[in-house]
């Protein structure tokens, strides 16, 4: 029987088979058989029913051979060879007998009877296909099928199978054009076509969470031959229904088609990590539609249209597809080489981007690696505020503790990590390691260190009278000026003609029909003031630069300027003492413009005003010039609040107790008001202005002294009213505390400095101390003093203050000074009653002084006394030797004094020549026959030495004798 009939019979009997090379159960191939008995076709004659063609060739002869036998034999065959397949490649099994016994005739020749219907076999595939679409879908295998089980029809599967294979090939470039592909689903299960038919399933193309989808490696099942076949098959269905869609569906389809083709290309490594972390069964639930389709296109495209694709891919539709590649990139690593090429460039972006790729991870810690060198990086300027521990200092630094202790070490300092270091030794350190150091102290000295006004007082602003420093090199005449502008005598009352103390006045001037105040502190000139000079920049608004015609620009002048420009107040420049003769008015101009200041003149902005301030010339248009900037200025605060402001001086009057000078720089100061200076409480018992007299109130920009403070407050603190007493009483207590530690740590650097900065002359025993005790009248003048100090030269000789307090020498000082062999210094101050006594009686030295020179200079001299004094030869005189005498085994040289004289026990050195014969003790000294002690020039006298005899007529004796010479300050530096 033919196939086909046999396929009839299948028909009928219900067995489902899709062509001859199904595979069918023994049970079948019996109904078959039997059914086949009665089929009308077995019983007619077979004749074959075309023409022999040449490529059957010799196939003629068998026929006849075959005819007889092809009734009884066929089944058999058919099973026999069936069994022989599974182990073939899918082509090889597709072949069924009958196909094969048309390309080979040998089986024809088997002694089986064989029908030589396989001839008509090419005409089979329409035959094929219409039973393969008819068949009711199979149910997908669970397992990948074996090809026994379901054997495509040669021809059919050849065209499926080849492109199935090629997919990786030709897929590429349709998945780089298109971002659709971000959500292919897996045409691969071909198995649930029906599922899922829907076209749009090109929809999640968009959808992020389906990319993982793509990725998905194609199960190995999912290129099964029947697989496809069913896909192929289903798809077909669905082409037929669909070609009367529009272009628009047709256009999905091609989107389809591309998902298709992507699913069917081999995993990547990181797609199987991606499907393990994002794969879902949903997802997968879509695949089999797409499969279906793509399958269905894949069938009516030729490779040669893939390439085509391609090509346009990477040609007209360049930008789009460069988007497409950048994404698909990421997903797939197609081993397709050509499409590699193209894509290649496309990775380095993917490769940028943020995620927890390697690239990634490598960036992170490359960027980590940076940030630890940027830690590593040595600070090269140190800001330093206070002592601190020597761990504290590596840490700044970033540097091991150990390279600092070793740095100290080498300097001749044993420090643990816990050591607390001064800012001097600090220092020392940094600087060895590369590190410029500066002081809070230097940096904030100059600068107004807290703004006075409040947000609160912005609504209420009015205007304030200016207040003026008045600066400049010594004895220029600040003084003077000052004085004149108020009209009196203040230089003339000053101990040693120095100012010594911050001085604040009021001046009032006519402006504008009116009365304008103007606020003066006078400021000291002495260089040893510079810190006080600072604290009134603080608080000034305009500096009078005073400069002296006939000096010109000294270092205190350009000293003043940078203390102005830190504290950025204008500057007016007084060119004073015009009346002299050595006056150069444009000298100082000239020295001053150096300076950036040019004077308006010249076209700069700097005002200059020439005075004289002992005549009293031009003074009016230098306080014009004030008012003038002051104006500008803009001068303001909020009277209407508690007063804040500054302590400009401060000491303790036996008679009136602790006495403040407050400047108030915003609100208004009230007797009875409750404040806090620094960490000093106080209730204002009485305010005094500049003239003494007695005021209620003091408003901004007014300064007053006040009684009524606790202690002494420090110059330069800054001074709040509180409203609250209570909340005075505790801040005051706070600050108390804090200060207290604060000292005690700078008594503990001060011995510090002794003992580690100075350690190594300590050990060798070159280090002498001077402790002193100072007491001053004020603040202001301590510190001038301590500054002073810390100027000596201290190589050798170490000044310890071991107190420096404003107020009167107690009692408790000498007891101090005793304990401490410390001497006690009193500037402007006096002994409290009882003190002389006890220092009499404990031998300690009290020094007092009203002029800082004086006091500079005796210190200077106590500690040249402490220098270790020096050995220095001092000439005697000189002999020269006329005789030698042989007197035993020794000699005796006559001599004759030239200058000086010889002394017995002198020290000698006699020279022959330009050479040194001897250098020892001169033992004898005779003058004629008896023994003396010296002999003076124009004698002459017989000289022996124990250990010398080997005189020469024409020797020289110089004699001379070592003697201890006190040292100066300066010398030791
Ligand atoms: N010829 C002349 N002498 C002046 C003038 N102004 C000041 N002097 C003199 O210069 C000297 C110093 O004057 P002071 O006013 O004490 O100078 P100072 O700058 O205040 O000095 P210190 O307080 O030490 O900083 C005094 O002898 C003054 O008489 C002036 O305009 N002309």
């Amino acid at each position: 029987m033919e196939n086909k009939d046999i396929l009839a019979v299948c028909d009928q009997l219900n067995i489902a088979v899709k062509n001859h090379s199904s595979t069918i159960t023994e049970e079948e191939a019996a109904k078959i058989r039997s059914a086949a008995k009665n089929h009308p076709s077995s019983q007619k004659p077979n004749q074959p029913n075309r023409k022999p063609t040449a490529k059957d060739g010799n196939a003629r002869k068998p026929r006849p051979i075959s005819k007889p036998v092809k009734q009884d034999r066929p089944k058999k065959q058919q099973i026999l060879e069936l069994r022989k397949q599974p182990s073939k490649p899918p082509e090889t099994l597709a072949s069924p007998p009958s196909v094969s016994t048309a390309d080979a005739p040998e089986p024809l020749q088997a002694p089986k009877p064989v029908r030589p219907e396989p001839t008509r076999a090419p005409e089979r595939p329409a035959a094929v296909e219409k039973p393969a679409i008819k068949p009711p879908p199979v149910a997908p295998a669970p397992k990948p099928a074996s090809p026994t089980l379901s054997p495509p029809a040669p021809k059919a599967e050849k065209v499926l199978t080849k492109p199935a294979t090629q997919v990786p090939e030709m897929v590429k470039p349709q998945l780089l054009s298109k971002p659709t592909l971000n959500t292919p689903p897996k045409p691969t299960r071909p198995e649930e076509p029906k599922v899922s038919p829907k076209p749009s399933a090109a929809a999640p193309v968009v959808e992020p969470p389906a990319k993982p989808v793509v990725t998905e490696p194609p199960r190995p099942r999912l290129i099964r031959p029947i697989s496809i076949t069913k896909a192929k098959q289903q798809a077909e269905k669905e082409l037929e229904a669909s070609t009367a869609k529009s272009d628009g569906g047709d256009a999905a389809k091609d989107n389809n088609d591309t998902t298709e083709l992507l699913v069917l290309k081999p995993p990547t490594s990181r797609q199987k990590k991606d499907k393990r972390s994002n794969k879902s069964d949903d997802q997968l639930e879509d695949r089999p539609t797409k499969a279906s389709k793509a399958s269905l296109k894949q069938k009516r495209r030729t490779q040669k249209e893939m390439e085509e694709d391609e090509d346009d891919l990477f040609g007209a539709d360049g930008a789009n597809s460069q988007a497409a590649v950048d994404v698909s990139q990421s997903l797939v690593r197609p081993p397709k080489p050509k499409s590699m090429k193209q894509s290649k460039p496309t990775t380095v972006p993917i490769n940028r981007s943020p995620g927890p790729s390697k690239g990634g991870n490598r960036r992170q810690r490359n960027r980590y690696r940076q940030q630890q060198e940027v830690e590593v990086e040595r600070p090269t300027l140190l800001t330093l505020t206070s002592e601190l521990t020597v761990q504290a200092l590596a840490a700044e630094l970033v540097v091991p503790e150990t390279e600092v202790i070793k740095i100290l070490f080498m300097k001749g300092i044993a420090a643990n990590i816990n050591q607390v270091l001064d800012i001097e030794t600090a220092t020392m350190v940094a600087e060895e390691l590369d590190c410029e150091v500066e002081t809070q102290e230097e940096e904030s000295e100059a600068r107004k260190v807290s703004e006075m006004l409040d947000v609160e007082d912005l609504e209420k602003l009015q205007a304030r009278p200016p207040v003026v420093t008045i600066m400049g090199h010594v004895d220029h005449g600040k003084t003077t000026l000052l004085d004149a502008i108020r009209e009196t005598k203040v230089a003339q009352g000053e101990a040693g003609g120095i100012t010594q103390h911050i001085g604040a006045y009021h001046v009032d001037l006519p402006h504008e029909d009116g009365i304008q105040q103007v606020v003066f502190l006078d400021t000291p000139g002495h260089e040893a003031f510079t810190a006080m000079r600072a604290r009134g920049t603080r608080v000034t608004d305009i500096a009078i630069l005073v400069v002296a015609a006939d000096d010109g620009v000294r270092p205190q002048t350009l000293e003043a300027i940078s203390h102005a420009r830190a504290a950025e107040v204008p500057i007016i420049v007084a060119i004073n003492k015009i009346d002299k003769e050595g006056a150069q008015l444009d000298r100082v101009r000239q020295e001053l413009s150096e300076h950036n200041l040019v004077p308006e003149d010249w076209g700069g902005e700097t005002v200059m005003v020439p005075v004289s301030a002992l005549k009293g010339e031009n003074l009016d248009t230098l306080l014009e010039m004030v008012l003038l900037v002051a104006e500008v200025e803009d001068l303001q605060a909020n009277p209407d609040r508690p007063a804040k402001g500054t302590v400009i001086e401060a000491h303790l009057d036996k008679a009136k107790g602790p006495v403040a000078s407050l400047l108030v720089q915003n609100g208004t100061l009230r007797v009875g008001d409750v404040l806090v200076a620094g960490s000093v409480f106080g209730k204002v018992r009485a305010m005094v202005d500049d003239r003494g007299a007695r005021v209620e109130t003091a408003s901004p920009s007014f300064a007053v002294e006040v009684l009524g403070m606790s202690e002494v407050p420090a110059a330069g603190e800054e001074f709040e009213v509180f409203v609250d007493e209570k909340e005075a009483r505790s801040q005051a207590g706070q600050r108390t505390d804090q200060q207290r530690h604060t000292r005690l740590q700078q008594a503990m650097a001060s011995r510090r400095v002794s003992l580690n900065a100075l350690s190594e002359q300590a050990r060798e025993g070159e280090l002498k101390e001077l402790n002193l005790i100072i007491k001053a009248d004020v603040q202001g003048s301590l510190e001038a003093l301590l500054g002073s100090l810390a100027q000596l030269p201290q190589n050798e000789v170490q000044v310890r203050v071991l107190l420096s307090a404003p107020g009167e020498i107690s009692e408790t000082d000498v007891d101090l000074a005793s304990a401490s062999g410390a001497v006690i210094i009193g500037f402007n101050t006096s002994l409290a009653s009882g003190a002389r006594q006890a220092a009499d009686q404990a031998g300690v030295d009290i020094r007092e002084y009203d002029i800082i020179y004086k006091l500079l200079e005796d210190i200077e001299g106590a500690m040249e006394g402490l220098l270790e004094p020096e050995f220095v030869e001092e000439d005697l005189g000189e002999a020269e030797v006329r005789a030698v005498f042989p007197v035993g085994r020794g000699a005796i040289a006559g001599c004759y004094i030239q200058s000086g004289k010889l002394v017995r026990n002198c020290r000698i050195r006699i020279q022959r020549g330009n050479d040194v014969v001897f250098e020892g003790i001169l033992d004898s000294l005779k003058r004629m026959k008896d023994d003396v002690r010296e002999v003076n020039s124009g004698y002459e006298c017989g000289v022996g030495v124990d250990n010398f005899s080997g005189w020469t007529e024409g020797d020289r004796i110089e004699a001379y004798q070592m003697v201890t010479k006190r040292r100066t300050l300066s010398a030791a530096t």
